[in-house]
């Protein structure tokens, strides 16, 4: 089975990622590329990093009317990603829209609740400050909307997945034991996150930002 280790690729910078991917590509089961590298390299840059051979999660959390989701799902047919992310709050009519509009193959999925925000932060935005309540509304409503999977922290997956035992659901707010937090507020081993049901792991800075990349993704590995 390939590793459930997805490596968040976090740079605008073309030639860091791809050496990044390049050094780490033995030992995880894909690629993830967000926004900043989105917004630096665009599909082309996609193209670039898909080439290494890895499945690619292009993690660009669209969260608009329907409309423009579907258009911007649409104009991605030519990346084809394995896993693409929308955010849940967008509601049921953008996130059935995204599906329609997504290639056959790439798993639309979800996000819930930021793993860098926790109870007071969703008071702040006026939502009730409940993660795990607010996980599981929307990962209902993500179910209901014909969604592949859902995104939620390690603390919330098993109580989502008993939601929606057929569901994918990708933890990041990934951290070795006592690694370091940065911006990430809801957080849990690796170990622990999969042993709750994630489907796959998000990892990034414990990684890309280790002396050698390579025997950091390895060091986790061996822990799952
Ligand atoms: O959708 C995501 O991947 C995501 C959702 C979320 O709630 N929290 C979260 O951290 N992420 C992403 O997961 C990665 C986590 O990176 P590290 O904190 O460096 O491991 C980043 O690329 C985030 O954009």
């Amino acid at each position: 089975m390939s590793s459930p280790i997805y490596v968040a690729i976090d740079t605008p910078d073309l030639a860091r990622a791809k050496l990044l991917a390049a050094r780490v590509r033995n030992h995880v089961g894909g690629l993830k590329l967000g926004l900043e590298f989105f917004a630096a390299h665009g599909q082309a840059g996609v193209r670039e990093i898909a080439a290494i051979g890895l499945p690619i999660f292009l993690d660009l959390k669209l969260h608009d009317i329907p409309n423009t989701v579907a258009s911007a799902v649409q104009a991605l047919h030519g990346v084809a990603p394995a896993i693409l992310t929308v955010h849940a709050a967008g509601g049921r009519a953008m996130m059935e829209d995204a599906k329609a509009a997504a290639p056959l193959g790439t798993k639309v999925v979800a996000v819930t609740v930021l793993t860098s925000l926790d109870a007071s932060d969703l008071g702040s935005i006026g939502v009730a400050p409940d993660t795990h309540a607010q996980v599981e509304r929307l990962t209902a409503l993500a179910r209901d909307a014909g969604l592949d999977g859902v995104v939620c922290s390690g603390n919330e997956v098993a109580a989502a997945r008993k939601l929606w035992p057929k569901g994918f659901f990708v933890v990041p707010g990934v951290r070795p034991a006592g690694g370091d937090l940065g911006d990430q507020k809801r957080v849990m081993t690796p170990r622990q996150a999969l042993d709750n049901g994630a489907s796959i792991l998000v990892i990034g800075r414990p990684i890309t930002k280790a002396e050698d990349p390579d025997a950091a993704a390895r060091a986790i590995a061996a822990t799952l």
